[in-house]
């Protein structure tokens, strides 16, 4: 039986030692000690050793709820960092960055992908207050976790790059917020850059938003210039949460992640009545009851607290085995006190598709295992089984977006050291049936035979964005342009001051997987900003592309996509594949062909190689040894017919093909 082990309490998060020993002095894992701990933890947990805080003193009025909304790049989590630093929350060194950006890929892309909240204790006039920050990411793919974020939320600040301006995640961001009824206070930031211009920004902002530029507060969240304004300004601004103490526990769970020391971690916030260890709480989603094991607040690390009330922001671990028991938007109530759900958010909706499959296919199981620990913290990706001739068993996933997806994959390989083949991004297509049916095409093998086509279907739908671009005037020619060969149909375009343009564009959403944001940036020089909303299906002609090696098809290179975009993406796999495919000792016949007409044909030509031809004489280790070498590097061929297609083959076709 376990006797000891080591627990460090760390700024509020237990670390474990790497060594843990029974009472038999037998050394036993980590694992072993913490599940051990676990246990312990839920069913007796002793709150002198916890440390637990009590946050009983706060009533809503001494509460304030609020986010931070900016375009990517603006400055939130430096803003945030600086807050921290102000309450205290972290330590002035001048090294603190992004702080709340816990995850590598964010460090190391500078981005924020997962929304983080803290929570800080502030005195202004003499009162304490509990501020609660819930900091948000900008990029256009990751709005899912803005619009939860601000439902937690009663005010929100929103931060503009005093340099840059108003961009479209600005515009987008600030409308999301209105339309929840919250509270806005315009903050430009970055005053302190020479190409910084203030007075400019700020007229940008009444004109977009009627705010007038009087309300607008001049900060630098680097240097620290006009920060100790911000708390105040919301403070003052921002409304206090509404609710009863006196009413039945009511909550909105709004986040959720996996901590593996205490396991399924809910973010709520406490719409009524309060909740504390040992309370038995229900899922109006579900009906399942939960023993609770923890409450605390984020500081910036899980802190755990006496208990959570009527208008606070803050966790609760109890004994959900997996993410996927806590859904988002759901409303948790006390055991036989029930109350009216919330209501809850629209589930993510998946709007880029890619496979997912091992290079080596002996690394199935523990690919499988990764994808489901990354997918536990990240709801929003869908995952099915895909079995694809050429690539053998592997996943479809859904994403919100390329980037997410990108974000995805790099932390596969990152923090579980996957090694991927990951396909081509496709939207979801719809097919209209003559007898009524409706069917959604995630992958070009569903997408019905030239047979079928003609007798059965009616129409083949596509998905559809409402795109904001925001550029300086004289990309206008080619902003345009750019529209347009993207199948834009283009709606409004305003000025927003005498030089900044706001173009209104609707896109097919296929447009933008592919190349349209890289050429965004590169026609605007990094000018222009791009964000974009759904916009539902509407018809269209889609057809789907086949690639034939030697007449077997090779459904991994297979794709859907319009008519208009048929000839050309037919000659260019064709002509890339013919670049990639290594000669071998027959003719490869390479063609890509749509509803059984050849678009494009290439081929490589037969080679006869004897690999041992160098070796004169009787050296029969030496040619064993080649002959070996030779054999290994089929192992990393893909077999399509008799046709051996390297890996890189795949790679570079597809990679290319999202360029
Ligand atoms: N000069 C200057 N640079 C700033 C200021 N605030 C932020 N930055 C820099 O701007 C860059 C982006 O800052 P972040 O805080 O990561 O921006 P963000 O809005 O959180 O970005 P996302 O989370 O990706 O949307 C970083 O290099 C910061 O150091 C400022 O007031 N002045």
């Amino acid at each position: 039986m376990l006797q000891t082990w080591v627990l460090v309490v760390q700024a509020g998060r237990r670390v474990w030692t790497r060594n843990y020993w029974s009472s038999k002095g037998t050394h036993i894992s980590s694992s072993l000690a913490r599940r051990l701990w676990q246990q312990t933890y839920i069913t007796k947990a002793a709150d002198s050793k916890r440390g637990e805080i009590d946050i009983s003193t706060y009533p809503p009025d001494r509460i304030r709820n609020f986010s931070i909304i900016a375009h990517i790049d603006h400055g939130k989590s430096t803003l945030a960092d600086r807050l921290l630093e102000t309450t205290g929350v972290i330590s002035k060194t001048g090294k603190n960055r992004q702080v709340l950006d816990k995850l590598k890929v964010e460090r190391e892309r500078g981005i924020t992908v997962k929304a983080q909240s803290a929570s800080m204790f502030y005195e202004h006039d003499g009162q304490k207050y509990l501020m609660n920050l819930i900091d948000t990411p900008g990029h256009v793919d990751f709005s899912y976790e803005v619009s939860r974020s601000l439902a937690a939320c009663q005010g929100t600040i929103l931060l503009v790059d005093a340099a840059q301006g108003i961009q479209a995640q600005t515009v987008a961001n600030f409308f999301l917020a209105f339309g929840e009824g919250l509270e806005v206070i315009p903050i430009l930031n970055k005053v302190d850059l020479p190409t910084a211009e203030p007075e400019r920004a700020a007229l940008q902002i009444e004109s977009a938003f009627e705010i007038p530029t009087n309300n607008i507060l001049h900060i630098s969240a680097k240097t620290g210039l006009g920060i100790d304004m911000v708390l105040p300004s919301v403070i003052e601004k921002i409304p206090p949460p509404t609710g009863s103490a006196d009413s039945p526990f009511k909550a909105l769970l709004f986040d959720t992640w996996y901590d593996k020391y205490v396991g399924v971690v809910c973010l709520i916030a406490v719409k009524d009545g309060a909740i504390k260890r040992g309370d038995k709480i229900v899922s109006s989603y579900s009906g399942t009851k939960y023993e609770v094991a923890e409450v605390g607040i984020m500081h910036p690390e899980q802190k755990p607290t006496t208990q959570l009330q009527v208008g606070q922001v803050g966790y609760i671990a109890c004994n959900m085995k997996t993410v996927a028991e806590a859904h988002v938007g759901d409303t948790f109530y006390k055991d036989k006190h029930p109350v009216e759900p919330l209501p809850g958010f629209e589930p993510a909706k998946s709007m880029v598709f890619a496979g997912i499959f091992p290079i080596d296919a002996g690394e199935f199981d523990r690919l499988n295992e990764s994808i489901q620990k990354l997918t536990l913290n990240d709801s929003s990706v869908s995952v099915h089984k895909e079995t694809s001739a050429a690539l053998g068993q592997g996943w479809r996933l859904g994403f919100l977006g390329t980037l997410h997806m990108d974000v995805f994959r790099q932390r596969l390989e990152e923090e579980y050291d996957a090694n991927i083949l990951m396909t081509s991004p496709t939207v979801p297509y719809q097919i209209k049936y003559k007898d009524g049916i409706t069917k959604f095409i995630r992958t070009p093998s569903e997408f019905p035979n030239a047979i079928v086509m003609q007798e059965r279907v009616e129409s083949t739908m596509e998905p559809f964005v409402s795109s904001t671009l925001i550029f300086p005037e004289q990309y206008l020619g080619s902003m345009l342009e750019l529209c347009s060969t993207h199948r834009g149909d283009i709606q409004t375009h305003t000025y927003l001051d005498e030089s900044r343009v706001m173009l209104k564009c609707k896109l097919p959403m296929a447009e933008i997987v592919t190349d349209f944001y890289d050429r965004l940036k590169s026609k605007s020089q990094g000018f222009a900003s791009f964000d974009y909303e759904e916009a539902g299906y509407a018809r269209s002609d889609l057809v789907k592309l086949e690639v034939l090696l030697n007449g077997e098809p090779v459904d991994a290179l297979a794709a859907v996509m319009h008519k208009s975009s048929i000839a050309t993406a037919g000659r260019d796999i064709a002509k890339r594949l013919k670049d990639v495919i290594r000669r071998q000792l027959f003719d490869i016949s390479i063609q890509t062909t749509s509803n059984g007409k050849v678009i494009a044909r290439e081929t490589v030509k037969q080679l006869r190689k004897d690999v041992t031809a160098k070796c004169y004489g009787g050296d029969a280790r030496r040619k064993m040894k080649l002959l070996d070498k030779q054999k290994e590097g089929k192992k990393r061929m893909k077999k399509i017919g008799r046709v051996e297609l390297p890996q890189e083959a795949f790679l570079s076709v597809m990679t290319k093909s999202q360029e």
